[in-house]
């Protein structure tokens, strides 16, 4: 069933076969959930739809989440190719819905008891007034650490940073290892620093840029400070196999992830016993604590030659039932509040810790630009930790590029 990531170019399907009005044809599924730890359980969920439907048959598609994004949308402005329902993350969800690639989901059979959702969950998917996604994860960041390692080293869970640089010390003279690993390919990592000294990328109310304010100037110093001085370890390239590598091989006592991260973690020599994992809020920088919203919707292709299938594919694949087996088999959180009474969601330790975090998450500006903002970061964030460029550069840098993404914002 999975084809290769062209995505389904089958247009013989029809929605509903004349007769019995029960859903027929093929719908194509973009998931870009993590090959080989994540993707098996929702291709088996995905092909679970087709015993309830004999009549529809479901292309489960795995496109890596790098690509997904652009693959969409090359394939939907040259109308062919794009798949019938794409996995959209939060931040594409604004962007496809302005370009006009995804299809209104009011009204439709892909939309049921919408107040069911986590407000912060469904604020991605609405648009000018309509809904163009269900949400299917939510999700944040927080600190993952080596339970072991802490108790050799005899640390606590750090809850500043100041607590971070001082376990780390202990930890690096007690046992040799490096306290964190710190992504430095990927600006998200950025933000729950960013963030702790009062700042953001942007102000969008105020449609302000603000990451090249004192704050984000702070910020980019503090992160600098945590590599230079040998708190934090990072990498330019290739920041998602070596933070995964070094925290399962027990190299570094912390990473900071989010819960798509657990089922790969728990494949980790250090993590057979699943509870040598601990998870704990990201730390508090000098004013404030907090990390990022991120999370995933389902949205049906507005050129969707299946409509009516695909509308039920969202429904089934965003169902209290499919929520709370994807939380049993990958611990990642619900977005439907009735999801979390759940008993194999109500058990689940990862979900116990990220549901406040989640819920006290720092909101994103849902406009269509605001995937656009982390490519300028990444770049000068990257220089920033490798010393490549100084953090006061590195922030004034990407302020000018927001300026010119955003126009007339100040
Ligand atoms: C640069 C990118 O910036 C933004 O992305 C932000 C994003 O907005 C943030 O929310 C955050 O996402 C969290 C996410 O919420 C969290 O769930 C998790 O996702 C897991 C899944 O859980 C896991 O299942 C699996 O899928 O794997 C997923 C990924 O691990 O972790 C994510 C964070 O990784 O951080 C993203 C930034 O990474 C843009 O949106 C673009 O994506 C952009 N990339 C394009 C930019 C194009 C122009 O240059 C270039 O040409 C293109 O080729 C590039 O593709």
């Amino acid at each position: 069933l999975a084809a290769t990531a062209c995505g389904s170019d089958d247009d013989s399907s029809d929605s509903t076969s004349k007769s019995s009005g029960e859903l027929s044809g093929t719908v194509t599924w973009w998931d870009t959930s993590t090959a080989g730890s994540e993707d098996k359980v929702f291709k088996k969920i995905a092909e679970g739809f087709e015993k309830l439907h004999p009549k529809v048959d479901v292309k489960y598609v795995n496109v890596p989440f790098g690509d997904a994004q652009n693959k969409f949308k090359n394939a939907a402005q040259a109308g062919s190719g794009a798949p019938d329902v794409i996995r959209s993350e939060v931040a594409w969800t604004p962007e496809f819905a302005d370009l006009g690639y995804l299809a209104p989901l009011d009204g439709t059979t892909a939309l049921q008891k919408q107040d069911d959702f986590l407000k912060q969950a469904a604020a991605s998917t609405k648009y000018n007034g309509k809904t163009f996604a269900v949400p299917q994860v939510i999700d944040s960041l927080g600190i993952f650490y080596n339970k072991k390692i802490f108790k050799e080293a005899g640390v606590e869970v750090p809850t500043t940073i100041d607590e971070l640089k001082s376990a780390s010390k202990k930890i690096k003279s007690k046992t040799g290892k490096t306290g964190l690993y710190l992504r430095g390919d990927d600006a998200y990592w950025f933000l729950p620093f960013l963030y702790g000294e009062g700042g953001d990328m942007v102000n969008a109310s105020d449609k302000a840029v603000t990451i090249d304010n004192a704050a984000g100037v702070k910020a980019m110093k503090l992160v600098k400070d945590l590599v230079d001085s040998g708190v934090a370890k990072t990498d330019a390239t290739d920041g998602w196999d070596n933070m995964q590598a070094s925290f399962k091989d027990g190299d570094v006592a912390m990473m900071i992830n989010g819960p798509w991260a657990v089922a790969d973690t728990y494949a980790g020599k250090e993590f057979k016993d699943k509870a040598n994992l601990g998870v704990a809020p990201v730390p508090a920088g000098s004013v404030a604590q907090g990390a990022p919203q991120g999370g995933h919707n389902l949205a049906v292709y507005a050129g969707s030659k299946n409509l009516e299938a695909s509308y039920a594919f969202v429904d089934y694949m965003t169902s209290v039932k499919t929520q709370a087996q994807v939380t049993k088999e990958l611990n990642l959180l619900p977005t439907r509040t009735s999801a979390y009474a759940e008993e194999s969601v109500v058990d689940n330790e990862i979900v116990g810790f990220f549901k406040p975090v989640v819920e006290s998450a720092v909101e994103r500006p849902w406009i269509p630009e605001t995937g656009s903002l982390f490519a300028p970061l990444v770049t000068e964030y990257t220089k920033a930790l490798t010393g490549q460029t100084s953090p006061e550069k590195a922030v004034k840098t990407t302020g000018t590029a927001y300026r010119k993404l955003l126009d007339g914002w100040k």
